[in-house]
């Protein structure tokens, strides 16, 4: 009997995912999502119930391809995801807030952050599936969706790449105060995630922490179908 989701995350070496991510922002990780489990996720796009939206992602510039939100209740591989990375990306966010001179202010559930988020009005489910065929890509950006965000999120890649998908590589920009951007590829495993910062990080310096600015997108695929799942903790206006 494999192990559950919920135990998998938790059993994850926190201590080392941690440092990595004060150290780089960001962290890769091992492969959380079996393949059939990926396989549901995408044989679920066309179940239209199961979300919220599709956006066509050329009709606002945002790249090419298309993604769909998800209905609250959510489906539980991703319930179990959001609720399951949230505690240990929750001391992350507050180590960054005092590491760059705030006051913590992330609740230690799942549950409570999204309270916060709707009484500030942004009730709507943001996790999201994303599809790109051969010529797809996704701008850098930040997922922004109100005056509310979590500095984490996580992406996973559902289908494999240079079997079912090539090109495709994840990006993730870091604009440096008075310095020139720095850019990141990071290719990932069918099932594996990437976890990486919202919109800011602290870096240290010479003198403290300064505060970095990023941004995240997807090159080009050059053939087949990517589809990748996002998990985003703050809830939308
Ligand atoms: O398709 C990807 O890997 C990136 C998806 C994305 O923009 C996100 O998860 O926020
Ligand atoms: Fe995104």
């Amino acid at each position: 009997m494999p192990k559950s989701l919920p135990k998998c995350i938790e059993e994850l070496d926190w201590q080392a995912l941690q440092a990595t991510l004060d150290e780089q922002g960001y962290a890769v990780l091992p492969k959380l999502l079996l393949s059939e489990e990926c396989t549901d996720m995408m044989n679920s796009y066309s179940d239209e119930e199961r979300f919220r939206s599709t956006i066509h992602m050329e009709r606002y510039r945002f790249g090419r391809g298309e993604y769909k939100y998800y209905q609250a209740p959510l489906p539980e591989l991703l319930q179990q995801l959001r609720e399951g990375f949230y505690p240990e990306l929750a001391l992350t966010a507050n180590r960054w807030l005092t590491q760059l001179g705030h006051e913590e202010r992330y609740p230690v559930s799942l549950d409570e952050y999204l309270e916060m988020c709707h009484e500030q009005g942004q009730e709507r489910s943001t996790p999201l599936i994303l599809k790109y065929e051969e010529g797809g890509y996704n701008c850098l950006h930040q997922d922004l969706y109100g005056d509310e965000f979590f500095p984490l999120q996580v992406v996973f890649v559902l289908n494999k790449k240079e079997i079912d998908f090539t090109g495709g590589e994840f990006l993730l920009m870091e604009q440096r105060p008075r310095a020139q951007s720095r850019g990141h590829v990071i290719t990932l495993e069918q099932g594996a995630g990437l976890i990486f910062p919202t919109s800011h990080r602290p870096v240290e310096g010479m003198r403290g922490y300064y505060r970095t600015t990023l941004r995240h997108g997807v090159s080009t695929i050059t053939s087949g179908t990517r589809y990748s799942l996002g998990i985003i903790f703050h809830d939308a206006k």
